[in-house]
């Protein structure tokens, strides 16, 4: 079977490439792009990753694998990312938080001026968050770079740092060892089952966590399905439409869901438009260990105090 009819059996909709012919037609002297349903991108996830295709074959002729796996064997240590979630919602008794690094996103456009990844990571630090998020995404209007997740490493921070990547190949979880990443976001929606178990490996043999996205009911089975699974994130944004919903956190942990994740010692992050003690109490309610927060406090002058506001009280003591 073609890469996209694997994908859409198991319900994905995002197509990995354009699947049909040729883009250009000639109509008299003029030749010109006919846009149809083939060859354009149906939303912004699936540009970002047509993109993320054409930007990873690049990179590959640049590094390719084995140089990369050259440097990681003189590379220092990963930090525990799912340890220090556990650790922090054990002494809290909140779920450990995610703070997210993010500058802009797609749907809210630039979400902080005078953008300054270090500082914002030594804030979140001191603020009480359990790791890091950061954005790596260049060519999108997610503002992202890989720059940032390594200046934030150099700078000395210590939480562990989840490097938020639009991952298709396995060369990019290499690369995101190499920058300075402790774990790695892969995304549900995006990639087959065989994909994931295949990556989930890669990431244990390089000492990274995996946290594996989801956003409906069947993407949660499907990877309730895959061995070896410590964390997975619902993101309560629909990416295809961006539409936030809370609930879709609760919803996705009711029933025989939740028992499977207790059963497997799953540690769940709620993910995305959580703004307010309530909404984190919410969530928390609803069985998530931890968060993953960005606009809330990304937001704020001082984003660490973004952080006491959105749990109401000081958590980093
Ligand atoms: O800024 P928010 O609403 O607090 O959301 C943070 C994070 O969940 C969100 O940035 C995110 C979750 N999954 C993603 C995948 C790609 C890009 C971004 C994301």
């Amino acid at each position: 079977m073609l890469q996209n009819e694997v994908a859409a059996s198991q319900g994905i909709r995002i197509r990995r490439r354009p699947p049909s012919g040729p883009p250009l037609h000639y109509v008299g002297p003029f030749e010109f792009r006919l846009q149809n349903e083939g060859n354009t991108p149906r939303n912004i996830l699936e540009e970002i990753v047509w993109h993320k295709d054409v930007e990873v074959s690049q990179m590959k002729e640049k590094k390719p694998l084995l140089s990369l796996k050259k440097v990681i064997e003189n590379s220092p240590p990963t930090r525990d990312f799912v340890g220090a979630l556990k650790a922090a919602h054990l002494q809290t008794g909140l779920p450990g938080l995610i703070a997210e690094v993010k500058k802009a996103s797609p749907s809210r456009g630039i979400l902080r001026e005078n953008f300054d990844p270090v500082e914002i990571a030594r804030a979140y630090e001191k603020g009480g968050a359990a790791c890091l998020s950061v954005l790596t995404d260049e060519n999108s209007s997610i503002k992202g770079s890989f720059e940032n997740l390594e200046a934030i490493r150099n700078a000395g921070v210590k939480c562990p740092l989840l490097c938020k990547e639009f991952v298709i190949d396995a060369w990019q979880i290499y690369y995101a060892r190499i920058k300075g990443a402790d774990a790695i976001l892969l995304i549900a929606a995006v990639l087959p089952d065989l994909d994931i178990r295949y990556m989930i490996k890669i990431c244990k043999m390089l000492g990274l966590a995996a946290l594996v996205e989801v956003h409906d009911e069947r993407e949660m089975d499907r990877v309730l399905g895959i061995e070896g699974i410590e964390l997975i994130g619902i993101n309560n944004r629909n990416l295809e439409t961006f539409e936030v919903d809370i609930s879709n956190t609760k919803k996705l942990l009711e029933g025989e869901r939740g028992q499977m994740i207790r059963k497997k010692d799953i540690i769940v992050v709620g993910e995305s438009g959580l703004f307010t003690p309530d909404d984190v109490a919410y969530v928390q309610e609803a069985g998530v260990k931890a968060v993953l927060v960005g606009e809330s406090i990304v937001k704020q002058s001082d984003p660490g105090k973004g952080i006491s506001g959105l749990f109401g009280k000081d958590i980093s003591l």
